[in-house]
């Protein structure tokens, strides 16, 4: 089964819509007719400058988050209804710094993946462990408990539109990328735990990323194995260039 690469870029809490508009007229006229899928995940406020940019392009937009309830008392928060309407493809769900700093649980991301599905919303489920579990020795468990939690109750055509992105919190943002043979050994058994919950068919459509210190030179390593299908990149999304060069990774 070959699944078709996606590169991700999460430009976290960067770029004024300012350079959102001088990003996206460079990186745009370059990026036509390219083999992977590529998503953009500006900060909310420049959504709807980005859509408007990215209209006609085979490039998709994404959030970084979302609430799982469609309206209400929940200030500074933003639903699903107002994230499709700009129009967005992919939300970000789950992501370690939203985990860390914000308090998300395994429970509000099963919550938020139900939601996000129902809005035809297509996830992106970050899942991934610190360095004191690492050391412990507990990544496996702690990996296949946090994609046990996620899939709550999610039917197996739910999951077939769900990415999955493993970030090993350690890597994120450090310089310190997981080697290749470690991330493929921690995605390889994603997808298993999949294949036990659901079956080995929908295992195989099912997209897992990597992320954490991606870039333009440690992707094709990364890449070359079998089970990672594409990454979740923060630093080197935030300039065309090297958001470009990650993107034609195997031309
Ligand atoms: O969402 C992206 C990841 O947190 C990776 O960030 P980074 O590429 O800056 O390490």
């Amino acid at each position: 089964m070959s699944r078709k690469p996606l590169i991700a870029g999460n430009w976290k809490m960067n770029n004024t819509k300012t350079e959102t508009i001088k990003f996206l007229e460079s990186f745009l006229p370059k990026a036509k007719g390219l083999s992977v899928d590529i998503v953009i995940c500006p900060p909310f406020t420049n959504l709807f400058v980005a859509a408007e940019k990215l209209e006609g392009t085979d490039v998709k937009l994404g959030a970084q988050n979302m609430h799982w309830e469609d309206k209400g008392a929940f200030t500074g928060e933003v639903s699903p209804v107002m994230l499709k309407e700009i129009p967005c493809d992919y939300v970000i769900i789950g992501h370690s710094e939203r985990r860390q700093y914000f308090a998300e649980t395994d429970e509000t991301v099963n919550k938020k993946i139900k939601s996000a599905l129902q809005h035809d919303l297509l996830p992106i489920v970050c899942v991934g462990e610190s360095l004191a579990q690492r050391e412990e020795g507990i990544t496996m468990s702690w990996i296949m408990s946090q994609v046990e939690n996620a899939l709550k109750d999610i039917s197996s055509q739910e999951l077939e539109k769900i990415v999955f992105a493993y970030e090993p919190i350690w890597a994120i943002g450090t310089g310190k990328t997981a080697s290749a043979a470690d991330a493929q050994e921690v995605i390889s058994a994603i997808r298993k735990k999949i294949a036990q919950m659901y079956c080995s068919d929908t295992a195989e459509k099912v997209r897992i990323l990597y992320g954490g210190s991606v870039k333009p030179e440690n992707i094709k390593e990364l890449m070359q194995e079998a089970d990672i299908d594409g990454a979740l990149v923060g630093g080197a999304s935030l300039k065309p260039d090297s958001f470009y060069a990650l993107c034609t990774f195997n031309l």
